[in-house]
């Protein structure tokens, strides 16, 4: 692809996470990922799913965490320089000065790093919020001039959130997930309406497999600014590959000027 295109090929890794294994997943998704990058038409993104280092292994989460994210901040940037690939790191434990977080990190094709996110609203309901620290700053980023957010998980269910990364300027969403089975409608139907209501790309990599109590159902989703949905997947381990047609968002926005017809005025 050249640099100047408005197609990007996008590539989700949807696999399963074995618990408390860093390393055991590290060599999954990479073997994952190289098989992505070595298909027919090489993908211009790859996009991991949320703790696909450790999965849920919270009780454990402070040994088990990447001190500063320092190993996968290393290969994960090897990654997209070798390959010319643009990579958001799904999720992963991060220790920070001894505090955990979960954390995305985006390295562009250079292999430059360009966002490193931790996601902000904490899950009760998994007990995120006894074992993690929250991220204090939501994040866009610039990949060959277009800008992206990120969001993870739980984040797709506060409207706000993707609305702030619209107005500064994104026309992607990424998103990284570990949403389990009993909530696929909630799924399907908040990542669509972020899709439609900010009239952008929203492209959301889920795991698969049980874990604990909890099982996973896949599902990983591209859809575009229109909300029609352009890739999911099943319920199994696959790499779900589309293509996007990055112009669409400007068409979309441009029918329907919802960004001009705000009154944000008038809101409170
Ligand atoms: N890992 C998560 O944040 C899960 C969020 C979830 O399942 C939900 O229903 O929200």
């Amino acid at each position: 692809m050249s640099l100047q295109s408005s197609h990007w090929r996008i590539a989700m890794i949807q696999c399963d996470v074995a618990l408390g294994e860093p390393e055991v997943n590290r060599t999954k998704f990479e073997e994952a990922m190289e098989r992505a990058a070595h298909a027919a038409e090489k993908p211009d993104v790859i996009l991991l799913p949320e703790l696909w280092n450790t999965g849920y292994a919270l009780t454990e989460i402070g040994r088990l965490a990447d001190p500063e994210g320092q190993h996968n901040r290393a290969w994960l940037s090897a990654f997209a320089r070798r390959h010319g690939i643009h990579i958001i790191g799904g999720s992963i434990a991060e220790n920070r000065s001894g505090q955990v977080y979960n954390t995305m990190l985006v390295f562009d094709r250079n292999g430059d790093e360009v966002a490193a996110y931790s996601k902000i609203h904490l899950f009760r309901l998994m007990e995120e919020e006894k074992y993690l620290q929250p991220g204090e700053r939501s994040a866009t980023f610039e990949l060959d001039g277009v800008t992206a957010g990120a969001a993870i998980c739980y984040d797709i269910r506060f409207p706000e959130l993707t609305r702030s990364l619209a107005l500064r300027g994104a026309k992607l969403l990424f998103v990284a997930a570990e949403w389990p089975i009993p909530r696929l409608n909630h799924w399907r139907t908040l990542l669509t309406a972020r899709a439609i209501e900010n009239q952008m790309y929203v492209i959301a990599c889920n795991r698969t497999g049980k874990s604990g109590g909890d099982e996973f159902f896949g599902h990983s989703m591209i859809i575009d600014p229109w909300g029609e949905i352009v890739a999911e997947g099943g319920e199994a381990e696959e790499v779900v590959i589309a293509s996007i047609d990055l112009t669409l968002v400007d068409q979309v926005r441009r029918r329907i000027p919802v960004f001009d017809d705000r009154r944000p005025q008038a809101y409170d």
